[in-house]
C-alpha cells in the first residue's frame, strides 16, 4: 500500500511530465509546420527550374547545374522534416502514457529514474525526464532485484544499489494502477495486461518485459541466438522487441532493412506490424519463406508447405518420407559440395533468345566457357563466361546502335520518352546528343539478354540438377524408386514447376556453380516457427545471407509440417548445422497467452510432458463436444459461436485443411461478421474468422473452437501437436467439437482437465 503522499507525489510529477510533454510537443509541431512549407517552397523552385528545357546548349548545362543544388537543397530539407516528425511522433507516444516504471538508485547520491517507451530530456538537454527502456540502466527495470546490483554500459560494468521498484498503468496522464515489487516486474499488471481481450494487432510487450524474455531480448553476443519456448511464452514478442533494441543501440551502423524477418504467413506480418512502429521503430523487411523461394526461383512454380500439408492429409506414402527426408537434410548439400569438388561436371547451356531469335546460341557459349582458364575453379569459369558474354553484348549494342532500325526508332520517339533519356545529360554537340540517344535505343532493346546473362540463364540449371540427382546414391532408397523420383522431377520442370523438397538442393547447386546467390547486406536474420523449416531450408537461410546473425525462435511441440514423418530434436539440429557458430540456446517455459485451464489441457496434449508452467489466469475449462451427426455437429457449431460471440470480439474456428474451412463457411449460421481466411488474406478480423490450422500459426484469439477433433481426423503420429497448436491459440476459451468418436488424444487425457458434453468429464465418470 502506499502512503497518500507518495500517491500524489507520482501522480503531481505524471502532471508536470505531461505539460512538458505537451509544450515541447507544440513547439516541434510549428517547427515541423515549417520545414514542410519550406520543402514545398524549394520543390516549387525546383520545378520552376526544370521546367527551363532550352535548345541552347549553354542554357541547357546552366540549367543543369541548378537543378542538382535545387535537388541538394530538396534532399536537406526533407531530411530535417523527418527529424523533426521523429521527434513529433515521440512526443505523441509519450503524450498518452509517458512512462511505466521507476527504478531508484543510490550510488554518492539517490537517484529516482522513470522508464518509458522512449527518452524524453529537459529542454536544456541537461536532464533525462524519462529514460527509454532499451538504455543501459533500464536493463536495471527487468533485471535487477533490489539490492546491489550491475549494469552494463558502453564505458563498461557499474555498479549501483537499487532501492526501489516501481511499476505503473498510466492512461491519458492519470495513474490507473501503481505498484512495488522487489524482484522481477511483477505479477499484478501481467495480470491486467493479459486478461484483456484479443487485437487485430500484437501490442509491445515492453512495460511487462519478464527477466528471462529480456535476456534475449539484449543479447547481443550470439551468431545464432535459438530460442525454444512454450506456445505463448512471448517468443515473438521478445524478438520484435529484439529488433527494436538492437536498432536503439546500432543506430548508426543498422538500418531496419539490414534485418529481415522469415514469418509464418501473411496473417502473422500484419498482425505484428504495428509492434516496431508503437515502439517509434520502422519494421524489419518480412518475408514468408515460400515468397522468398519464388523470388529465387523466377518462372517456376514452387509447391508450398501448405499445399503440401493439405495433400499429405490425403495420403503420404513411406517412399515419399523417405525421399523427402533426405533431400531436406545437410546429407544432400554435402553431396552436392562433393559432387562439384570432384571430377568437374559437364556443363548445360541454354541458347539466349530475343523475340524468338537466338542472340547467343548453346555452341557459342560453350565455346567461350572452353576457352577460359582451365586452372579456374567451376563458379570462376561460369564468372568469366557472363564477362565475355556481356563485353559481346556490348559490341552488339554498338552494332545494332548503327543499325536503320536504331535510326527509325529514334525518329519515332516521343517527347516524353526522349525527356526520360536525356534528363540530367547535358551534351556539347547535337551529333553527341544524336549517339547518346543511338546506343541507348540499342542498349533498352538488348536489355533482356543483359539481364539474361547477369541472372546466369545462360546455364541450364534444371538439367543440371538432373544430372546430379542421377550421380547421388541416396542412403536407404531403392535405385528404382530414386530413378521414378529424377523422372517426375524431370515431367514438372518441363511444366515448370518445383517440388517444395528439390528446391534448396536445386537453389544451393546453383549458387555453388554460379558463385551467386548471396546477400551481404543483411545484418540480421530471424526466423519464427522454426520447427516449420528443415535443417537443409535452415542451412540455406544461412548461406543465402553470410553475414546475418541469426536468431531461430520455434516450438518443437507445435511441428505442424513434418509431424508426419520425421521427429527431430531442433535444437540438436541448429547446434550441428552451425559448428563454427557462437550458437546460444534460450528456453521459456512460462506461458502467458491461455488461461490456466486452457494451457494445462494444451500442455497434456502433447506426448512427452513438456515443462510448461501456465500464467495464473483462471477461466472456465476446455469443452469437448460430441455430436453424433453431421447436423448437429453444424448446429452445436452455430450455438457455441452465438454463445462465445456475446462475450468476445474475436473467435476463430481452427479445422485441419482448407477444405474443412470453405465447408463451414458455406453452412455456418451466426449473426456476426464471418471470414473465411486464405492463404492470400493479410489481415484479420472481427467476428467469427475460419481457418486451417496453418495459417493460425503465431496469432491468438479470445475463443477458439477446434472442429472435428474426432478419432477419424486426428489418430496420426503428427495429430498431437496440430491439436496442441489448434488449443494454444485460445485466450480465454476453448471448444473441441468432434463428429462421432473423439480423438483418443482428447480422451485418454486426465479428466479433472475438460468438460465433456457440458458436464464434468469426471462425473460421467
Ligand atoms: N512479458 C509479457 N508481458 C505481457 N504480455 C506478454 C508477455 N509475454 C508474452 N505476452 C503475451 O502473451 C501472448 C503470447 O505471446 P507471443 O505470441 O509472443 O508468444 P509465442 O511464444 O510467440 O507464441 P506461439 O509460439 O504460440 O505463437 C501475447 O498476447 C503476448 O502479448
Amino acid at each position: 500500500m502506499f502512503a497518500p503522499k507518495d500517491r500524489q507525489s507520482e501522480a503531481d510529477r505524471v502532471s508536470t511530465i505531461v505539460e512538458e510533454i505537451k509544450r515541447q510537443l507544440t513547439e516541434m509541431t510549428v517547427k515541423l509546420a515549417n520545414a514542410e512549407l519550406e520543402t514545398h517552397l524549394i520543390e516549387q523552385n525546383y520545378g520552376d527550374t526544370a521546367k527551363i528545357n532550352t535548345v541552347e546548349i549553354d542554357d541547357q548545362m546552366e540549367t543543369n547545374a541548378a537543378v542538382q543544388q535545387q535537388k541538394q537543397l530538396v534532399a536537406l530539407s526533407v531530411e530535417n522534416q523527418t527529424i523533426l516528425k521523429h521527434k513529433v511522433n515521440r512526443l505523441q507516444r509519450l503524450q498518452d502514457s509517458p512512462y511505466f516504471g521507476r527504478i531508484d538508485i543510490e550510488d554518492d547520491s539517490q537517484d529516482s529514474l522513470y522508464i518509458g517507451t522512449a527518452s524524453l530530456m529537459t529542454d536544456d538537454e541537461t536532464e533525462f525526464l524519462i529514460y527509454d527502456w532499451r538504455s543501459p540502466i533500464a536493463g536495471i527495470y527487468y533485471n535487477g532485484t533490489l539490492g546491489k546490483i550491475a549494469y552494463e554500459t558502453p564505458d563498461g560494468r557499474q555498479e549501483t544499489e537499487l532501492k526501489l521498484k516501481r511499476q505503473f498503468t498510466i492512461k491519458q496522464d492519470r495513474i490507473t494502477n501503481m505498484f512495488d515489487t522487489s524482484e522481477t516486474i511483477g505479477d499484478e499488471i501481467l495480470q491486467q495486461v493479459l486478461g484483456t481481450d484479443a487485437n487485430v494487432y500484437m501490442q509491445n510487450i515492453v512495460a511487462t518485459i519478464q527477466r528471462e524474455q529480456n535476456e534475449i531480448i539484449r543479447n547481443t553476443n550470439a551468431d545464432v541466438l535459438v530460442v525454444q519456448g512454450a506456445a505463448g511464452s512471448g517468443k515473438t514478442s521478445a524478438i520484435l522487441q529484439r529488433v527494436a533494441y538492437l536498432l536503439y543501440h546500432s543506430r548508426t551502423q543498422l538500418d531496419s532493412d539490414q534485418i529481415i524477418m522469415f514469418s509464418p504467413n501473411h496473417l502473422f506480418s500484419h498482425y505484428i506490424s504495428q509492434v516496431l512502429p508503437s515502439l517509434g521503430e520502422k519494421n524489419m523487411r518480412q518475408v514468408t519463406l515460400n515468397e522468398f523461394f519464388v523470388q529465387r526461383l523466377h518462372g517456376l512454380h514452387v509447391e508450398d508447405r501448405f499445399q503440401r500439408f493439405e495433400q499429405d492429409q490425403a495420403s503420404l506414402p513411406e517412399s515419399t518420407k523417405v525421399m523427402r527426408r533426405y533431400l531436406e537434410s545437410t546429407a544432400v548439400l554435402e553431396a552436392i559440395d562433393l559432387h562439384l569438388q570432384g571430377s568437374r561436371p559437364d556443363l548445360y547451356f541454354n541458347d539466349l533468345m530475343l523475340a524468338g531469335e537466338v542472340v547467343f546460341a548453346v555452341s557459342e557459349i560453350q565455346a567461350i566457357y572452353q576457352e577460359t582458364a582451365s586452372h579456374l575453379s567451376l563458379s570462376d569459369k561460369l564468372l568469366a563466361t557472363k564477362n565475355r558474354l556481356i563485353r559481346r553484348l556490348q559490341q552488339k549494342v554498338r552494332e545494332l546502335a548503327a543499325s536503320d532500325w536504331a535510326q527509325e526508332q529514334l525518329e519515332l520517339m516521343d517527347e516524353s520518352d526522349y525527356q526520360d533519356l536525356v534528363i540530367d545529360h547535358h551534351f556539347h554537340s547535337v551529333a553527341a546528343e544524336q549517339a547518346f540517344l543511338l546506343k541507348q535505343v540499342a542498349r533498352q532493346r538488348l536489355y533482356p539478354i543483359y539481364e539474361a546473362i547477369y541472372n546466369n540463364q545462360f546455364l541450364d540449371i534444371e538439367r543440371q540438377y538432373l544430372q546430379l540427382l542421377g550421380q547421388l546414391q541416396p542412403p536407404k532408397i531403392m535405385a528404382s524408386a530414386w530413378q521414378s523420383r529424377l523422372e517426375s522431377v524431370k515431367t514438372r520442370f518441363e511444366r515448370h514447376q518445383i517440388r517444395l523438397s528439390d528446391v534448396v538442393p536445386f537453389l544451393y547447386l546453383r549458387d555453388q556453380l554460379t558463385g551467386g546467390g548471396q546477400n551481404r547486406q543483411i545484418q540480421y536474420l530471424f526466423v519464427d516457427e522454426m520447427q516449420d523449416y528443415s535443417a537443409a531450408q535452415l542451412f540455406y537461410l544461412h548461406h543465402a545471407f553470410p553475414l546475418a546473425k541469426m536468431t531461430l525462435l520455434g516450438d518443437y511441440a507445435q511441428d505442424l509440417f513434418a509431424g508426419n514423418y520425421q521427429s527431430t530434436n531442433i535444437i540438436e539440429t541448429v547446434k550441428q548445422l552451425f559448428p563454427q557458430q557462437r550458437v546460444q540456446i534460450h528456453e521459456l517455459n512460462n506461458s502467458y497467452r491461455s488461461t490456466i485451464q486452457i494451457t494445462n489441457f494444451a500442455s497434456a496434449l502433447l506426448p512427452e510432458q513438456p515443462q510448461i508452467i501456465a500464467f495464473n489466469r483462471p477461466g472456465p475449462r476446455p469443452e469437448l463436444l460430441v455430436c453424433p451427426r453431421l447436423v448437429d455437429l453444424n448446429r452445436e457449431l452455430s450455438r457455441s459461436c452465438t454463445r462465445l460471440l456475446a462475450k468476445y470480439g474475436m473467435i476463430a474456428i481452427l479445422t485441419k485443411t482448407q477444405a474443412e474451412a470453405e465447408q463451414i463457411f458455406a453452412t455456418l449460421q451466426v449473426d456476426a461478421e464471418v471470414t473465411l481466411m486464405t492463404e492470400n488474406k493479410r489481415r484479420l478480423n472481427h467476428g467469427v474468422m475460419i481457418m486451417p490450422i496453418y495459417l493460425a500459426k503465431g496469432l491468438e484469439f479470445d475463443a477458439v473452437v477446434g472442429y472435428n477433433v474426432s478419432e477419424k481426423s486426428f489418430s496420426q503420429p503428427g495429430d498431437h501437436q496440430i491439436l496442441y497448436t489448434i488449443a494454444s491459440r485460445a485466450m480465454h476459451e476453448l471448444i473441441l467439437l468432434s463428429l462421432g468418436t473423439p480423438t483418443h488424444i482428447v480422451t485418454e487425457l486426465p479428466p479433472s482437465l475438460y468438460s465433456r458434453n457440458g458436464s464434468s468429464v469426471e462425473a460421467q465418470a
